[in-house]
């Protein structure tokens, strides 16, 4: 998706021996990942194979067993999810989240006012913080239904407001969970204009897909997960055309 020169200064989150077990299942198994500014290293694996834990450590949903997580070369392991947000950690979760009583503009602003303390706002903050709600409804072509409760949204509307709730904000991080699952092919070709458009001005995303298509046209890296451990961590060409990283893919392992 962009070019893909980096060095060790561009590494925004250094994760190190990471591991997280629920009873007997290890669902992050020693991962040690760097994920680089300005490029979208996609998340690939079976079900199960640990990819939204391992999202889930990053942003303090949940809290590791062992292993460091670092950002900006800062320790971040025990961040609470507000703590990760307004370091500029955002992501979206498979289950969209939304404020279904709300609707789609007061759902957006959710996402921004707990960055700024609304009392101290000024008139120019209020205006700018306006302006990025504005973008994010016409980027994600929800501007017509601002005033709409995210509970009567069709679906694919539904996720791009939780797109929007991370385009309004300035989060240098995107963590995307499974956002272009169940979309139909216009709104996967919207879907990647945002990506592209938003990489290009310098966010850096990880995101979780099945979808190979999709994967193939995003990705500047993929990173394998299989039953928590990280198999491959390369470019996507390499990735895609290993024999045995597809065959555990598709369930075709011996
Ligand atoms: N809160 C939890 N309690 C118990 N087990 C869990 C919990 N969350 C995840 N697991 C288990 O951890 C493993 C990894 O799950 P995870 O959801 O991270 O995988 P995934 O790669 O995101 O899967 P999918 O592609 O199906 O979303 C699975 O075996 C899952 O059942």
């Amino acid at each position: 998706m962009t070019d893909t020169h980096t060095s060790s200064s561009d590494v925004l989150l250094e994760i190190r021996g990471l591991n997280k077990s629920f009873g007997g299942v290890k669902a992050v198994d020693e991962v040690s990942m760097d994920l680089r500014a300005g490029i979208v290293t996609t998340l690939v694996g079976p079900n199960g194979a640990g990819k939204t834990t391992f999202f889930n450590l990053i942003t303090g949903e949940l809290t590791k067993d062992t292993g460091s997580i670092r950002w900006l070369g800062q320790k971040i392991d025990r961040i609470k999810p507000y703590q990760a947000a307004r370091k500029g950690i955002l992501r979206t979760f498979q289950d969209l989240r939304l404020f279904n009583d709300m609707t789609v503009e007061e759902n957006i602003l959710t996402s921004i006012e707990p960055m700024s303390f609304p009392t101290f706002r000024t008139r120019a903050q209020r205006a700018e913080q306006q302006e990025r709600v504005e973008y994010a409804l016409e980027r994600t072509g929800l501007a017509d239904k601002r005033h709409t409760l995210a509970n009567d949204l069709a679906y694919a509307e539904r996720k791009f407001l939780s797109m929007a709730r991370i385009l309004a904000t300035d989060a240098r991080l995107w963590l995307l969970d499974e956002p272009a699952s169940g979309l139909d092919p216009q709104s996967y070709d919207r879907f990647l204009d945002i990506l592209r458009v938003e990489v290009k001005k310098g966010v850096t995303v990880c995101i979780i897909e099945h979808n190979l298509d999709i994967v193939i046209s995003i990705s500047d890296r993929i990173a394998f997960l299989d039953r928590g451990r990280l198999l491959a961590d390369g470019d996507p060409e390499t990735v895609l055309n290993d024999p045995e990283l597809t065959a555990i893919y598709f369930g075709e392992r011996a």
